[in-house]
């Protein structure tokens, strides 16, 4: 956020600090930038940008401290090169940092809110700040990092009591180097007024800094679009996976519901029709992990039936269209849809993945059959395959190697064709895609050439 100009709308939350040229300017001193991207540029993939993970890794890291619900709205796009300069340093002006948060969006008494809000976690290091903070020669603290309040794990208004009170231990407040005690020039800029509120009130503090939290993290570029807050959906289908094994369809997949009351003897159906207009049920199954609790609420997964991990086994002329799932007698929904009416999920089986793929040992590569509905229209089979170039950033290359004709003769059964390929290795993950009635789908993460049984000689 911190690069943001509210007067031209450049800057803001778009990743631009994975940069080595941002993060090696002095404002960014130190290594926590490189350390925080290294674990949340991984959970990017080509839908979710990095700037979207980082806020995410705020909401989570907030809540899972004790902190409040941050709203999260999704959708900022990755710079492709670094911002200007603007991070504010702790030996700067009172006036400066005034400054510096106005031309962000944010007022005078936001800032000390976001600086209060922030500095409830965490601490100075002494490597990087050896003018504000001494080596400890502690083996409790190998990092020699002093903390800005006596929770720097958890969130909390300690660091507004602890200031209040004037036993506060903060360096940016207390520092032996008045120059860089950039938390009292801000904490004391109003008379206090601010900070003897938080301290005051724990719950002003926590509603404040989710406000504040929220506003920081949809501080983007002018012309970034940001979704709707997300909350979890009532009911979310995933995991779907298909394997054809000659007339049987094997289908697998999990169902997680949200914030449902306990209960212990629930009766969990999965509803399906087919593709000759039958309807059937089975009942679920609960998941290893079956209920886990979260700061935001309660998951419970189901998994679909089944005597082993095979799942249910369905006749491949009939196949799958739609599904939706049916608590003790009632039909669940997505809470949009109204009372009462049941959420049909559509199910795509026009392109499964065939169990006669296989692999060749000796020269490493592998035949990935594709079973084709032959009443679905499908126009192409593809590998997607992913790479991230030097800035992490995802894209995407598609192959047509399916054939772009079904191989003749190689029907498995009367409602399916083989498409096939034979595929080498790779270290970048890919996926098979296809495009059924104009729409294009990744159907499944492909499986690694060692997972395949071996090819018959
Ligand atoms: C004038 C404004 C600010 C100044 C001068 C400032 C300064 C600093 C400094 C010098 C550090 C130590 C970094 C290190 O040792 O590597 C730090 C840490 C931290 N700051 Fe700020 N900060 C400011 C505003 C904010 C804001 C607005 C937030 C978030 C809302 C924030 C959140 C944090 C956090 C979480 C840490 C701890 C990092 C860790 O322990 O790994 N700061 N800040």
């Amino acid at each position: 956020m911190a690069t943001h100009n509210i007067e031209d709308g450049t800057g803001g939350l778009d990743a631009s600090i994975r940069f080595a040229e941002e993060q090696a300017r002095a404002e960014n001193v130190g290594d926590g930038f490189a350390n925080t991207l290294s674990v949340l540029t991984g959970f990017s993939t080509r839908y979710i940008s990095i700037a979207d993970t980082i806020a995410l890794g705020l909401v989570m890291g907030v809540q899972f401290c004790g902190g409040p619900r941050i709203p999260f709205r999704g959708g900022r796009i990755d710079a492709t090169e670094p911002n200007l300069p603007g991070v504010p340093e702790p030996d700067q002006t009172l006036d400066s940092h005034i400054a510096s948060f106005a031309r962000q969006g944010f007022t005078q008494e936001e800032m000390i809110g976001l600086v209060a809000c922030g500095h409830t976690f965490g601490g100075v290091q002494h490597d990087p700040f050896p003018n504000i903070v001494h080596e400890m020669n502690d083996t409790n603290n190998t990092q020699s990092v002093a903390h800005f309040d006596t929770t720097e794990l958890h969130f909390d208004n300690n660091i507004a009591t602890e200031y209040i009170s004037g036993t506060t231990q903060n360096p940016l407040a207390v520092g032996f180097n008045d120059t860089t005690n950039s938390d009292k020039r801000i904490f004391g800029s109003d008379g206090n007024v601010t900070m003897r509120s938080f301290a005051d009130s724990p719950e002003l503090f926590s509603s404040r800094c989710s406000e504040l939290f929220a506003r920081m993290l949809d501080t983007v570029p002018k012309g970034v679009q940001l979704s709707e807050v997300i909350t979890p959906l009532p009911v979310k289908p995933g995991r779907i996976e298909f394997q054809l094994d000659g007339d049987v369809l094997h289908f697998t997949g999990h169902v997680r519901f949200w914030n449902l009351a306990e209960k212990s003897n629930r009766i969990a159906l999965l509803l399906w029709s087919d593709h000759l207009g039958a309807t059937h049920n089975s009942t679920l199954l609960p998941s290893l992990s079956s209920s886990i609790d979260y700061p935001q609420g309660t998951a419970t997964s189901y998994r679909f039936g089944g005597e082993d991990a095979s799942g249910l086994s369905l006749d491949a002329a009939a196949g799958i269209v739609n599904m939706q799932f049916m608590l003790d007698g009632k039909l669940q929904t997505q809470q949009d849809k109204g009372a009462g009416a049941g959420v049909n999920f559509a199910v795509q089986d026009a392109v499964v993945f065939s169990t006669s793929s296989c692999f060749f040992g000796d020269n490493a590569t592998a035949r990935y059959d594709m079973a084709v509905r032959k009443t679905a229209n499908v126009k192409s089979v593809y590998i997607e395959t992913e790479t991230r170039d030097d800035s992490s950033h995802i894209g995407v290359t598609e192959t047509d190697f399916f054939s772009p004709d079904p191989i003749p003769n190689a029907a498995v059964n009367s409602a399916y064709t083989i498409w096939t390929l034979n595929v080498a290795g790779s270290f970048n993950p890919r996926y098979v895609g296809a495009e059924i009635d104009g729409v294009k789908y990744t159907v499944l993460k492909l499986l690694s050439l060692f997972a395949l049984p071996s090819c018959p000689s």
